[in-house]
Order: structure tokens, then sequence, then C-alpha cells
């Protein structure tokens, strides 16, 4: 493995394994055993099907490699990241749409259930499944107070599917997720943190990223195997539809997406983006 000094986002020198650069970028401090996992797709970091496949097999390389714990976080200015890429919806070809969304899956499961801690620096906006990503990570902590984050995919005419809601329920608690996905609200940081959709609020990435590192360094303490039996035990439920119903899921995915209603809600919603 390449062994390199290399300047973090922390703006300190510590030495690191770099993993790879591209849309994704992975560091390994060599002392701590933490990853640190940066998005970098500009202009939003929106997920199409490439990005997912990029951070889908480098959960898995993080997984084999027995890493201590994940930050994942964002390289662009003020973007965590902008959900799904729209583009992958709007008039699609039916095998990609398929594929986009197989990996998709399999992505929120290889996060969903990491074997290691995960932590989202959440350093900008997070709507959709940019929310999903950071929900889906064991500890949140924002950078406030001007981003926002929420599921808000029925300001779009679409609908969150049922492992989106789930994975909110289970973070917030049933009632404030009915009301957050119905109304489609997009949480201030002040907000998030008080309906506990975050875990904290610090204003500044750096001091963002060090509160990440303290919450993973609470597991040098914990055994990795009781840390890992623990959150399946925790996180059964919520998964356990997907894993059972994953071709259903796609079915339904490919019929609604390419209906004429939603495909017209979401020619007007990119047409809105773009002014
Ligand atoms: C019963 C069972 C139901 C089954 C349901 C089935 C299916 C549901 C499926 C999916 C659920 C959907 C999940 C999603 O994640 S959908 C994505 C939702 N995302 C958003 O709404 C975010 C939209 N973007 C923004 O709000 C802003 O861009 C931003 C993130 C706040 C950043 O703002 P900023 O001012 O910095 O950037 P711009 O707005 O100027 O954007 C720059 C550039 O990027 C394009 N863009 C932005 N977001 C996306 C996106 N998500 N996908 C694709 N493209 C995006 C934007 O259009 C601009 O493009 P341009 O060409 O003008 O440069």
């Amino acid at each position: 493995m390449l062994r390199r000094y290399i300047l973090l986002n922390t703006n300190k020198f510590v030495n690191c394994r770099h993993v790879s650069q591209s849309m994704l970028q992975s560091t390994v401090d060599e002392k701590s055993g933490i990853a640190t996992v940066t998005m970098n797709k500009p202009p939003v970091n929106s997920l199409n099907l490439e990005f997912l496949d990029e951070i889908n097999t480098q959960l898995n390389k993080l997984q084999k490699d027995k890493i201590r714990g994940m930050i994942l976080t964002s390289g662009l200015q003020k973007v965590f990241c902008a959900g799904l890429d729209i583009t992958e919806f709007y008039n699609p070809n039916p095998d990609r749409l398929a594929k986009f969304w197989t990996v998709l899956q399999d992505t929120w499961l290889s996060l969903y259930m990491a074997s290691f801690p995960t932590v989202a620096v959440i350093n900008g906006h997070s709507p959709a499944g940019g929310c999903l990503f950071a929900m889906s990570c064991d500890y949140r902590v924002m950078v406030g107070p001007k981003y926002t984050i929420g599921l808000n995919e029925t300001k779009l005419g679409i609908v969150a599917p049922k492992w989106f809601q789930d994975t909110m329920v289970a973070v917030i608690g049933q009632r404030k997720a009915e009301v957050s996905l119905t109304t489609g609200k997009m949480y201030t940081t002040d907000e998030a943190l008080q309906v506990g959709l975050i875990d904290e609020s610090l204003p500044d990435a750096d001091s963002a990223l060090k509160k990440g590192t303290q919450f993973l360094n609470n597991f040098q303490r914990i055994s990795p195997w009781a840390f890992k039996m623990t959150k399946d035990i925790s996180r059964q439920p919520t998964v356990q539809w997907l894993i059972d119903n994953k071709q259903k899921d796609l079915d339904f995915v490919l019929k609604f997406m390419q209906s004429p209603d939603v495909q017209k809600s979401l020619g007007l919603y990119l047409q809105s983006l773009k002014k």
C-alpha cells in the first residue's frame, strides 16, 4: 500500500495510507485506523450510477481492510450531497435505471450495516439521498448554521421509498418522521439538532471533523465484534424489509419513475433547479 504524507481537511499533516483519488478521496490514519472518505464530485455530489458504484466499492474495501472507523464528508464548498442524481430518473434508459437503483440499494446496505463505526460530517446542504447517507451513519455532526438537511422528496412530486422512510423513523421517531416526510421538510442545522436528526452542530468544518474523530475514538476501548453485533441487532428491523424485497422495490421504482405524471413533476423540478 502506498504510504505518504498528505494534507487532510484539518490542515495537519498526518501519516496515512492513500487509498484512492477520484470522485472519492479516501485516506486512512495509520495510528488510529480511522478513514476519512471525502465526496468530491462537483458541482453538488449528486449520486449517479458511477459515483454510487465507487462509494460502494470503497465501503467494501474499507471493511476488508478492517479499519477502525470512518468519517464521511464532502470536499465541496457548501454541499454535503445533493441526493440522487435526478437526471438518472428523467427520461431514463430502463436498463441503466435498473443498474442505478440496484447499486443504490447495495450502497445503502453497505453503509447502513458497515462493520465499523461511521460518522457523517455534514459540511453543507444535505437533501434527500444526501440526508439518507447522513442518517445511515452512526453519528452526525453538522456545520451550522446555514445549511439544511431533510428528505424533501414530496417537494419533487415523488415519494421517499419505504427504506428511506424507515431510516428516518429509526433516527427521529415515527411521528416526527411522518410530518417531516409528508411536508418534505428541509431542516436548518438548529432545527435538525432539536428534532434529533443530527447529534451535534459545530460552527466550522475543522471542529466538526475533530468532533467526529472524538466520537470514533470512543470505540478504541470497545471490541469491534461487540460493536458490530450490537449494531446488527439495533438496525436489523430497518434493513430486513429491503433485504427481503430488493426485486419488488426495484420493479416498483422502474414503473413509478416511467409514469408520465412523475416524469412531468421531475421535468418541472429540474427546470426550477436550472433557474
Ligand atoms: C411507495 C413507494 C415509492 C417508491 C418511490 C420510488 C422512487 C423514489 C425515488 C427516489 C427518491 C429520491 C431521492 C433523491 O435524492 S432525489 C434528489 C433530491 N435532491 C434535491 O432536491 C436537491 C436539489 N438541489 C438543490 O437543492 C441545490 O442544488 C443544492 C444542493 C442546495 C445546492 O445549491 P447550489 O446553489 O450550490 O447549486 P445549484 O442549485 O446551482 O446546482 C448546481 C447544478 O447542479 C444541479 N443539481 C443540483 N442538485 C442536483 C441533483 N440532485 N441531481 C442532478 N443535478 C442536480 C443543478 O441543476 C445545477 O445544474 P446546472 O446545469 O444549472 O449547473
